[in-house]
């Protein structure tokens, strides 16, 4: 299977700037072969699908409401990041956990949200430096992936660890193995025969460096990358080192 790529462009991106991001992008797609997917901010979301139609790239939100509708003053639904033109959204990243006090239940309830309107999700998971110093990483990844995905759960997971986001730190590739095949070992105890074909990204620090090196880990399914993505050579170097069959 093609891996997936997709980039996470947080909170940036000027109208300009997402032009110019897009149309780099769009010149540089041509003839790759793995999945390709941003993430704008909400603001920029109409116009980056609108300047990315037509081209292998898909377009997602980073965020949505559990509700459909209502009154939730400065959020958005699933169903309107549909009507933007997305077709997927990342769930549970650890900076809504972090500055929006999401939790897994709440996250779940998202998933759901978003699957009912057909959005195809990234749920994240990941554990703290803290966490991992006192050998947590696999208690915490465990409970989030448990709490986090719907019974009927159809989408991505995103190991991400939180210390190695933005840092330029990343995990040994013996550590991304292993919680790799951790995460591969609790789907299947969750949600069985149906656990062995979720995907599974690495997200954290990867750069056009490093990409190779990580993508090649058995068991990841491609990346998350948000540093990087927001330079269109850079995104279309990390693209270039992912496995296309
Ligand atoms: O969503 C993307 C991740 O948080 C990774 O970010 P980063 O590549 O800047 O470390």
């Amino acid at each position: 299977m093609a891996q997936l790529i997709a980039g996470n462009w947080k909170m940036n991106g000027r109208t300009r700037q997402a032009a110019e991001l897009c149309a780099a992008l769009r010149d540089g797609a041509g003839g790759l072969g793995c999945e390709l997917v941003v993430f704008p901010p909400a603001t920029q979301l109409t116009a980056v699908a609108g300047l990315l139609a037509g081209s292998p790239i898909a377009v997602g939100g980073q965020d949505c409401h559990a509700d459909p509708d209502g009154a939730h003053t400065g959020d958005i639904s699933a169903g309107m990041l549909r009507d933007c033109g997305a077709t997927w959204v990342i769930l549970g990243h650890s900076e809504r956990r972090a500055d929006h006090a999401e939790v897994d239940d709440l996250i779940r309830q998202k998933v759901e949200a978003a699957q009912g309107e057909g959005l195809r999700t990234i749920v994240c998971v990941g554990e703290t430096d803290e966490q991992r110093a006192t050998g947590r990483e696999t208690e915490v990844v465990g409970w989030q992936l448990l709490g986090s995905l719907p019974r009927d759960f159809a989408g991505v997971v995103a190991y991400e660890p939180v210390w190695a986001i933005g840092s330029g730190k990343t995990p040994g590739i013996d550590e991304v193995a292993a919680m790799h095949a951790f995460i591969r070992e609790e789907l299947v105890r969750q949600f069985a025969e149906a656990g062995r074909s979720v995907p599974i990204l690495y997200g954290g620090s990867v750069k056009p460096g490093n990409a190779a090196d990580l993508l090649a880990v058995p068991e990841v399914a491609g990346a998350l990358v948000g540093g990087a993505s927001l330079v269109a050579v850079d995104f279309l170097a990390i693209a270039r080192a992912a496995r296309y069959g």
